[in-house]
């Protein structure tokens, strides 16, 4: 479901993801994983058909992110690292623009709202203007908004960020409730999320993919905690240093 292969782009100087490839299929939660700067950011944004790749190809449900952009997003659903959306709509004036620009009308309309409003728990501020939510409730509006489509790929980056530990639990447990219907890619740095969610995981550093496997398998051949194991491909590789 979604394919990528070689895929690379600069700022200037700075090579933030430096040919990527990997491959990711329906019931795979796949973790990217890395050290602030390791170009996570940057490579969905090119997946989610934000940002051009300058080299290198990828396609998502077989449409290819540079030929056919509109297909691919009718087919993903994008959580973004800042949650763009407009400040002083009301959470429900969001969504409704939302489904606007998805053409999602009439009955499909009132049962998308009614099935995701609930499912990311957000009825307690869905009539509150965005600047006024805090960070956890604006990310779970955008989860919300990326979900609303039903979308066959979903990129989450940091889905958890900001939210507190319940509501970490709680959006864990959403995602592994639409596991097997989806391919979805998280973006993390909290290892406990890739062991709580994920059945793969890539370890990304300095826009490399550094490793390819399974939470499991990375325990069993590095030893350790998968916290230990992040530290010994990250650390010594990064300026930054491991996250
Ligand atoms: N629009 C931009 N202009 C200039 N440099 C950028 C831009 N976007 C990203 N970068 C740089 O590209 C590199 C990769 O950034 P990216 O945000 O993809 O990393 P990340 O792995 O998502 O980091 P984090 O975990 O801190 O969010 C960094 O050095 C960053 O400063």
């Amino acid at each position: 479901m979604i394919d990528v292969k070689n895929l690379r782009r600069s700022f200037g100087q700075v090579v933030a993801v430096d040919g990527i490839s990997f491959t990711a299929e329906k019931g795979d939660v796949l973790g990217l994983l890395g050290p602030n700067g390791a170009g996570k950011s940057t490579a969905m944004k090119m997946l989610a058909c934000f940002l051009k790749p300058d080299s290198g190809t990828a396609s998502v449900c077989g449409y290819d992110i540079g030929k056919d952009p509109i297909e691919v997003r009718k087919r993903l659903g994008y959580l973004a690292e800042n949650v763009p959306a407009y400040n002083e709509m009301t959470t429900a004036g969001f969504l409704k623009f939302v489904c606007d620009a998805r053409e999602i009308k009439g009955s499909a309309r009132k049962s998308a709202i009614d099935k995701y409003v609930p499912m990311c728990a957000i009825e307690s501020v869905y009539h509150q203007t965005i600047d006024t939510l805090s960070k956890g409730y604006r990310r779970r509006v955008g989860l919300a908004a990326a979900l609303i489509h039903d979308p066959e790929v979903l990129i989450l980056d940091e889905p958890t960020d900001g939210l507190d530990p319940n509501q970490k639990h709680e959006v864990r447990d959403l995602i592994n409730q639409m596991a097997k219907e989806k391919c979805i890619l998280v973006s993390t740095h909290i290892l406990e999320e890739v062991e709580a969610v994920c059945n793969r995981t890539i370890i990304i550093n300095k826009g490399r993919v550094e490793v390819d496997s399974t939470p499991g398998k990375l325990v069993e051949e590095y030893g350790g905690s998968l916290d230990e194991v992040f530290r010994k491909i990250t650390v010594g590789k990064t300026d930054k240093g491991a996250a």
